[in-house]
């Protein structure tokens, strides 16, 4: 059974159709890609599925049951995670307590959980006293995407999170996803743009064009970033 199932999922943003068709599965344990060009639809599609945009038609179904009518906070309780695009971390909170406001309030000691995210995030530990503001974009993604690991999400939702990054600390996020996935039983759903990041990570990968996403790239196209290219009419 697959742990997430999107159905023919459609949303606007008032009049403004922004997905008209969005039809892909994720087994549990599997980090899949979606690919595709600026103002395709790959924020909303993310949004959508942890309920901050309001879908107009069709289903998504975790675990097994509809996410219709849940709210965002039922939705992260279920165990979906969102790192949103630009990070949106606290920026006048230090590194520690933007990790502390990660952590379901009055279930676990936090100390543990920091101490595990320290040890998968090695970097963080000699920031933990500096505001998240004062951090660079490469190590503010990292602590977003220790925020959300806080909760033990068992689907991770990633927007973006190599924009704007330098290419030091793209990889250090790639090798970090990569022993999270081989490591945990987290199951991670990533929008980029970055064909390399992306196909580096994904066990599979869907394109997304004018808000239609039900095309799978071919897995032996994926190993070639020329042809994900050409499949995705990135070059001509
Ligand atoms: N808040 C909003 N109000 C109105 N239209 C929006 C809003 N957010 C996105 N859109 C529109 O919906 C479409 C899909 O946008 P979306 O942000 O999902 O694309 P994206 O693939 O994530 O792009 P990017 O890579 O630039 O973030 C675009 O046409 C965009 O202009």
């Amino acid at each position: 059974m697959s742990l997430l199932e999107v159905k023919g999922l459609k949303a606007s943003y008032g009049v403004v159709p922004a997905l008209h068709q969005v039809d892909f599965n994720v087994n549990a344990g599997e980090v899949v890609g979606i690919l595709g060009h600026n103002g395709m639809g790959k924020t909303t599609t993310l949004r959508s599925i942890m309920g901050f945009v309001k879908v107009t038609d069709g289903d998504i179904v975790f675990e097994g049951q509809s996410l219709k009518g849940l709210s965002v906070n039922a939705r992260a309780r279920r165990g979906l995670g969102l790192v949103p695009q630009g990070r949106m971390i606290f920026p006048t909170l230090t590194v520690r307590e933007n990790l502390e406001s990660g952590i379901a309030t009055g279930k676990q000691p936090m100390e543990p959980i920091i101490d595990e995210m320290l040890s998968l995030f090695p970097r963080l530990e000699r920031l933990l006293d500096r505001a998240g503001g004062a951090l660079s974009g490469g190590e503010q993604q990292l602590l977003a995407l220790a925020r959300c690991l806080c909760r033990k999400p068992k689907l991770m939702l990633l927007d973006e999170p190599t924009e704007g990054i330098q290419p030091s600390i793209i990889d250090e996020i790639s090798d970090t996803l990569k022993q999270l996935a081989k490591t945990t039983d987290i199951t991670i759903v990533l929008v980029e743009q970055n064909l390399d990041f992306i196909t580096g990570l994904s066990d599979r990968v869907y394109a997304i064009s004018n808000g239609v996403l039900d095309r799978q790239i071919p897995e032996e196209q994926l190993k070639d970033s020329r042809a994900v290219s050409e499949f995705m009419g990135f070059v001509t």
